[in-house]
């Protein structure tokens, strides 16, 4: 189950506070020497927040994770779960209360699972965020003084979010949008998302609005009967214009013509309507077969003076904003004089190879998804990059054998999904051994782990730069410069 990062649902609760469902049970204060069973109620001072978003105390030496409690925080909690290295807790009562909480700006966000530090100012969720990425290199990389720059924010942290993913459902007699609750498969209906584009909201709500008066039903699972599953809305940043997907459990979509009429008529906005059949019990939003209704066939945005254009089931970064800090990041790392090949593994449309692409000699891309790598060309050629080349391909199959043919990229850069590179890929970069090595990701403890292989294969750590790319969420980014020990 993914929410609309595309990313693993948390699977952690929101909080409840004032709810005391251990009524009666003995209350222990932290290094009391009692045992402590599920069911009890602790009490923990938050020492930070972890991966999820949630607060991390500690009882008896034992982790306690503690859904909504804040750093600095003594929190009452009602204990969930205990394994031997941690437990999880429910909070009940907050002794002592964080300078740093605020009222969550959303009234969803209790119950809904896209955003998990809603209840933090935003100068906090940058701290915080700091702190997880070096928790997590002290933990997995057993790095101790680490090279971290202070993390990139956003002046203005709401409304950058330039996709949005809706499941659809049927709830009250009536066809609505949202996201699946943390951890379950319940639909929250979501009318409007603060951290969205607005015109995303305004096209789906009047999607929404035009389906229900054609009768288009939206699909439910439980019955396996309706049609529509997902709504996807991207925006241009530059442009405004919108590209709408519709996903159906079928085949078909019915009333067709006069559901392209409508959404012409009363959304000037949308430039693409597209449809895309996803028939599987997958947890991917797309299906394989996508077809373009009405309008453009891609999206037209821009990253500072490059111009992308992007296939509705391209990967493009959701906050176009950060991602240019975050790429000016990357071509820092990269340390470019023109003549340098540059290997852009996991390159998606081929955003931070063209970034490269004016600096360097030569740019090879490797990415899984075919019609990314089309996207990635057409951007090459609309960005005049004619030193650039995309090829369809696993990284971790492609670079060992380029390596093994005796080629040697004197950049490479990786950006992988949440899940790290293979090890296939760590082995053959080590063999390749690039004077830079430039690692973006998203997943801090994925990165540290990966790293820590890295370092034993001849890095040396330089730099990590955090980048706030999902402001209100537990998510950082970070681009990591890694160099030859012996450069
Ligand atoms: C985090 S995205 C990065 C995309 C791009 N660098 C950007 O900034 O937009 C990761 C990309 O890796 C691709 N991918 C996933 N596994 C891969 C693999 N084994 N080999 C090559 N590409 C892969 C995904 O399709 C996705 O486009």
């Amino acid at each position: 189950m993914n929410n609309r990062n595309g990313k693993p649902f948390n699977t952690a609760k929101k909080p409840y506070p004032g709810k005391n469902t251990s009524a009666g049970r003995p209350v222990h204060a932290a290094g009391s020497g009692e045992d402590v069973k599920s069911g009890d109620r602790i009490i923990v001072t938050i020492k930070r927040i972890g991966i999820n978003g949630e607060g991390v105390g500690y009882y008896k030496k034992k982790a306690v994770f503690v859904d909504g409690a804040l750093p600095g925080e003594v929190v009452k909690a009602h204990v969930l779960k205990t394994e031997t290295s941690y437990m999880t807790a429910k909070l009940i009562e907050i002794e002592k209360r964080s300078p740093d909480r605020q009222k969550p700006p959303c009234s969803l966000f209790e119950e809904c699972g896209g955003c998990q530090l809603q209840h933090m100012t935003y100068p906090a969720q940058l701290r915080a965020k700091e702190e997880l990425v070096r928790e997590a290199f002290q933990r997995y990389a057993r790095i101790t003084e680490l090279p971290l720059r202070p993390i990139i924010g956003m002046e203005n942290p709401w409304g950058y979010r330039n996709k949005a993913q809706l499941q659809a459902g049927w709830q009250r007699e009536q066809f609505v949008t949202g996201l699946y609750a943390s951890g379950s498969r319940r639909l929250v209906d979501i009318s409007g998302c603060p951290i969205q584009h607005p015109a995303l909201n305004e096209v789906t709500n009047k999607v929404k609005a035009i389906l229900t008066e054609l009768n288009i039903m939206p699909y439910q699972e439980r019955t396996r009967k309706g049609t529509v599953r997902t709504i996807v809305t991207r925006v241009g940043k530059q442009s405004g214009q919108v590209q709408l997907t519709l996903i159906t459990a079928t085949p078909w979509l019915p009333s067709q013509s006069k559901l392209i009429e409508r959404i012409r008529k009363q959304l000037p906005m949308v430039a693409t309507i597209a449809h895309n059949v996803n028939d599987t019990d997958t947890p991917l939003v797309f299906g394989d077969e996508t077809r373009i209704l009405w309008g453009d066939e891609r999206l037209d945005e821009q990253l500072g003076e490059l111009r992308f254009s992007l296939s509705p089931r391209a990967f493009f970064q959701l906050n176009p904003e950060q991602t240019v800090k975050l790429y000016d990041a990357v071509r820092e790392a990269a340390a470019l004089s023109g003549k340098e090949l540059v290997v852009d593994a996991y390159c998606g449309t081929g955003t931070i190879g063209l970034w490269l692409a004016p600096q360097a000699r030569e740019v090879r891309g490797i990415e899984l998804i075919p019609e990314a790598v089309e996207d990635a060309r057409r951007n090459a050629r609309l960005s005049g990059a004619n030193n650039a080349e995309f090829i369809v391909g696993h990284a971790e199959k492609l670079l060992p054998e380029w390596v093994n043919r005796g080629v040697r990229p004197d950049v490479i850069v990786v950006d992988p999904p949440r899940t790290g590179c293979d090890r296939a890929l760590l082995g053959a970069i080590a063999a390749a051994r690039p004077a830079r090595l430039v690692y973006v990701s998203c997943n801090p403890s994925t990165l540290a782990k990966d790293c820590q292989v890295l370092l034993q294969s001849g890095f040396r750590l330089e730099w990590i730069q955090p980048v706030d790319m999902f402001p209100q969420t537990s998510h950082v980014e970070c681009c990591t410069l890694l160099v030859r020990e012996d450069n």
